[in-house]
């Protein structure tokens, strides 16, 4: 039997309600392989852990977290309780950061049966390759003065090694697909930083004169998301574009609630994470409608990083057919809870 060890964090909100869904099909997948299975170790570090502790977790968090083959996370976010960079800061870019998980691969692709806002969505299959160690996500700048005369200031902070390892990634990831690539840039208003992302660029794409490449500006890119999502196979986008691109790709799906996503340690010095695109939802949250497939299909991302890539295509597959028999959630057009997909795509698992 090849067990995995596995850090559990739903954190707040939906989170606390897609996490069991998502252990339930592993559970499931594993069982009806026969040769796999799964220890769970639970973290409750959340808004609620901060309002007793002062803190998103504990100080060792990082060294109780570093023995797992990986982390599988909820969502982080209850903006009643703590405000969101706090509450982000502390647990969830801080293990993307101290993990060096300077990666965060998220795809998107139609799939029967989904509901996709266009009108005549086409066979789009995309993957964003998101920096996520640094960019316009940094800790550099700070505030002085008070009232009319305040001033806030924040850096973007973008290095050679951030940069080329993003494009190199997605470029290695290219290969072995439709062989193409597009670099989310905005060099003509953003003067110091995009001007050098386009050169690492360049860079990179001189070692790979077989794949297809092209600098895109984020503003035109994000409307092709929208008009000709087919158009494109892999994305690399800067922190904050990636981010914004991927609830892009999750809404032209048809939910970001669908949306997965895999925070990567490319050293293999410490252990990945596992979350999906989407946040807390505190607008659903306790109502039993929300979409359980973002975090399924991250925890099928998980079995891939693991190796376990063919349990891993199962639940896809697994997935896209309740998706296509109707089982749904009301974001999606459906009307059936997150239970009852759950167990759909369980019982789906078993057959
Ligand atoms: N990675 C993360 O943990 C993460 C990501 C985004 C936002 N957040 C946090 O989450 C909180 C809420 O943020 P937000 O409202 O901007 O984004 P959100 O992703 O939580 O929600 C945006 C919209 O999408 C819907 N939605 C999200 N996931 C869904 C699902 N699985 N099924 C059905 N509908 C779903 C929500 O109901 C809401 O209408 C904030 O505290 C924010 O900081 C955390
Ligand atoms: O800004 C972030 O990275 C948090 C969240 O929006 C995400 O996409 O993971
Ligand atoms: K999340
Ligand atoms: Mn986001």
């Amino acid at each position: 039997m090849k067990r995995f060890s596995i850090a559990v964090i739903p954190g707040d909100g939906i989170g606390r309600e897609v996490v069991p869904a998502a252990l339930n099909v592993l559970d499931t997948a594993a069982s009806a392989h026969g040769g796999i299975a799964f220890d769970y170790t639970e973290f409750p570090w959340s808004c609620e852990y901060y309002l007793e502790h002062g803190e998103m977790m504990p100080e060792d968090g990082l060294e109780q977290l570093k023995k797992f083959d990986a982390i599988l996370l909820g969502a982080v976010g209850n903006p009643q309780l703590v405000p969101d960079h706090v509450s982000l800061w502390g647990l969830l870019i801080n293990i993307r950061r101290g993990f060096q998980q300077s990666i965060n691969i998220r795809p998107a692709k139609y799939f029967e049966g989904l509901r996709s806002p266009l009108a005549d969505p086409k066979q789009f299959d995309f993957i964003v390759v998101r920096e996520n160690s640094e960019g316009e996500y940094s800790e550099v700048g700070g505030r002085i003065h008070q009232g009319s005369s305040q001033i806030a200031i924040q850096n973007s902070i973008f290095t050679r090694p951030g940069v080329e390892n993003a494009l190199r990634y997605g470029f290695e990831l290219a290969k072995g697909r439709k062989g193409h690539v597009t670099s989310a840039t905005k060099s003509n208003g953003i003067v110091h930083t995009m001007p050098f992302w386009d050169e690492v660029f360049a860079d990179v794409k001189a070692d790979y004169p077989e794949i297809e490449a092209e600098s895109t500006h984020i503003d035109a890119l994000a409307a092709f998301f929208v008009t000709k999502p087919e158009a494109f196979d892999v994305v690399v986008a800067s922190n904050l574009f990636g981010d914004i691109l991927t609830d892009i790709g999750g809404a032209v799906m048809g939910s970001i609630g669908i949306a997965p996503a895999a925070n990567i340690n490319l050293s293999g010095e410490f252990p990945s994470m596992f979350e999906p695109v989407h946040g807390s939802a505190p607008d659903i949250v306790g109502k039993h409608i929300a979409n359980p497939i973002g975090q399924i299909w991250t925890a099928k991302m998980m079995l891939d990083h693991l190796g376990e890539t063919e349990l891993g295509a199962g639940i896809l597959s697994a997935v896209e057919e309740v998706t296509k028999n109707g089982v749904k959630t009301p974001d999606i057009g459906g009307s059936a809870t997150t239970e009852e997909v759950t167990a759909a795509i369980c019982e789906q698992l078993k057959k």
